[in-house]
């Protein structure tokens, strides 16, 4: 059920149904001026589920959603409890602030972020003229808000035809999962999408990959043992030949450390500007939540590589390191598209900082 893919105007017919439900405050973005695509009732049976009663005012959260906030509850609640338990005393003091520290630090939310949020956290208690701890809490929930802000932006699809999506990450991070999952979302809302298995190191990759293109009856380019920048090159031009909307290039995995490997996706990268001189038009990097501070340092490594657009957190499902979202929004403020909270198909939703600031301190 995501509900956030963006279409410049103008949106095919077919895909501009009003959304049904409140749509979470967007950042706004000067730069791009794109008209929301919703996806079909017809086409995705979760969003016309949703579509039954219209919900009235914001708390009226459709039974898809709150079944979403529910699992992303859940797993930051490792995350979450360290917090929250600093909420239980009855002042307002020092000691509060220290254990708060203590706390966000120990979610991986880093010392910049940490001590931004403590700044930010007595300056509204003390507009507020709270006294109360659990005023307190309220309060920190809007200055995560205001700090995740800029993370919140819609992956635009619909600018080029296609929109190529290359998608890097370490080993294990969940890219080849994520893209699965994003394939079958792009395919329930009515988008022809061709899948380019560029992992052309883990012969299971392009078997789990070739599942997905299966499942939802989407192309794939592959290659036996290929070049991973030839096959993204022949899935690029196959996808401009074929009219496609979306191109997924699905990469191996490797560290940042592992300098030939890093100029390997640089070479993808350039080559698939050779099939599309305006490709890539999205580079994703894919983290793994659960790995905290060392996600912000791939993010940093990669994007000092790639140029990346934007993020995919996964596994953000028991982890204590849900923090890291902050400290990636106070030193290295890349959209994050989606996050994960599962390996099921539902576990993959678009990200939402009042979503999430809610859950972490629920
Ligand atoms: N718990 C949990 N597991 C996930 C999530 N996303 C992916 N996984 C699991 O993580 C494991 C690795 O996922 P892959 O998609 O194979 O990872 P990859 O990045 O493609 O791996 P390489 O190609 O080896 O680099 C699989 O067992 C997935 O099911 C998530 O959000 N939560």
């Amino acid at each position: 059920m995501f509900s956030f893919f963006k279409k410049k105007s103008p949106a095919p017919e077919a895909q501009s149904v009003t959304a049904p439900w409140p749509q979470p405050a967007q950042t706004p973005d000067a730069g791009v001026s794109t008209t929301a695509v919703q996806p079909t009732a017809a086409a995705n049976p979760a969003i016309a589920r949703q579509a039954e009663p219209p919900p009235n005012g914001a708390e009226n959260v459709p039974a898809a959603r709150q079944g979403w906030l529910d699992r992303l509850k859940a797993g930051l609640r490792k995350t979450g409890s360290s917090i929250t338990t600093v909420f239980t005393g009855t002042r307002i003091d020092d000691e509060l602030y220290e254990e708060l520290e203590t706390a966000l630090l120990m979610a991986d939310t880093g010392v910049k972020a940490t001590e931004h949020l403590l700044q930010d956290l007595k300056r509204r208690v003390k507009e507020a003229k709270a006294t109360d701890p659990s005023q307190v809490k309220t309060l920190l929930t809007d200055a995560i808000t205001d700090l995740l802000q800029p993370l919140q932006k819609p992956l635009a699809i619909g600018d080029h035809q296609p929109t190529v999506i290359m998608v890097a990450g370490v080993n294990g991070a969940g890219k080849t999962t994520s893209i699965g999952k994003l394939t079958k979302h792009l395919a329930d809302e009515g988008l022809s999408v061709l899948l380019a298995a560029a992992d052309t190191f883990r012969a299971a990759a392009k078997e789990q990959l070739a599942v997905w293109a299966d499942r939802n009856t989407v192309e794939i380019v592959s290659q036996q043992g290929g070049d991973p920048a030839a096959v993204s090159f022949d899935a690029v031009s196959a996808g401009r030949a074929r009219g496609r909307d979306v191109v997924l290039v699905d990469t191996a995995g490797r560290l940042p450390t592992q300098t030939h490997l890093m100029e390997e996706l640089k070479k993808i990268k350039r080559v698939v500007q050779k099939a599309d001189g305006t490709a890539p038009h999205e580079v994703l990097l894919v983290i793994d939540g659960n790995t905290g501070q060392n996600a912000l340092a791939q993010v940093k490594a990669f994007d000092d590589t790639l140029g990346l657009t934007g993020l995919i957190v996964t596994k953000l499902d028991g982890t204590a390191k849900g923090g890291v979202l902050c400290a990636i929004a106070r030193e290295k403020p890349i959209p994050v598209y989606f996050i994960g909270v599962g390996e099921k198909l539902e576990d993959l939703e678009t990200f939402n900082a009042r979503e999430f600031a809610q859950a972490l301190l629920s």
